[in-house]
């Protein structure tokens, strides 16, 4: 156990939510507290990252292949550790929000699509795959969103239409409303501040109790 908190040393906490919205920050103060290590989501080392919001229809499926590899880089070295991990982002939003989204807006083919669901398929299948104990997930009003975008700075964001921003918003309240591969703890951001020791500790202890319960379910 993760001593004053009752979570358990091997468990695996996803931080997941729309661009901008606070996964790395979170996920860096939840896991200094925990004494957890973090998987991180890199951006400066993305190749194609960039060159997608340029053109999405001619990057969009090298764009999610190249995440998939990572993402699944990253749970096969959480599994390897033994757990003790918080992680930026889940892999379920590389399916369910991004290449879905891409697909119906045909920025990327039908056949690409079916393409990447059907590898994504093939490895969630894997003993590499552990779904998480809990997954934080953060929500907040659009124009807050917005503004920590601005205020990051990544150019190749700021420059992306709003239009690209406000559907990704509406599909991510939806796509976590029927989310139930695990379990989830919903976070709105105006309600926390991640720099507060005391805010961090009430949410671990609310992720604390989500998590023995549902261990204590599947010990049943
Ligand atoms: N609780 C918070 N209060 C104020 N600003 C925040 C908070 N969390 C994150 N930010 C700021 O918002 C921006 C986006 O945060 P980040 O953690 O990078 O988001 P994400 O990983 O979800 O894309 C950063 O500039 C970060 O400093
Ligand atoms: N699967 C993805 N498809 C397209 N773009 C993606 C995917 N996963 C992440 N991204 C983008 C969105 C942001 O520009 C960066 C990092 O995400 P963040 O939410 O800021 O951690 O990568």
């Amino acid at each position: 156990m993760s001593h004053e908190f009752n979570i358990p040393k091997d468990a695996l906490i996803t931080v997941a939510g729309t661009v901008g919205v606070g996964k790395s920050t979170l996920t860096h103060a939840l896991a200094a507290r925990l004494g957890f290590r973090t998987s991180m989501e890199k951006v400066d080392t993305n190749p194609y990252l960039e060159k997608f919001y340029h053109d999405f229809e001619r990057w969009s499926f090298h764009l999610q292949i190249y995440f998939l590899a990572e993402r699944f880089k990253e749970q096969k070295a959480i599994v390897e550790a033994g757990g003790g991990f918080v992680q930026d982002r889940s892999i379920y939003e590389d399916t369910g929000i991004f290449a879905k989204m891409h697909a119906d807006q045909g920025t990327m083919s039908l056949t690409d699509y079916e393409t990447y669901n059907s590898l994504f398929e093939a490895m969630v299948m894997t003993p590499y795959f552990p779904h998480p104990d809990v997954l934080i997930y953060l929500e907040g009003e659009l124009p807050s969103i917005l503004n920590r975008i601005r205020l990051r700075g990544r150019e190749m964001e700021i420059q992306t239409d709003i239009s690209y921003w406000e559907h990704m918003h509406q599909r991510y309240a939806k796509w976590i409303d029927e989310f139930s591969a695990c379990p989830v703890l919903r976070l709105n951001i105006d309600e926390y501040d991640a720099t507060d020791e005391a805010a961090l500790d009430e949410i671990i202890r609310r992720a604390a109790k989500i998590i023995q319960d549902s261990r204590a379910l599947r010990a049943i």
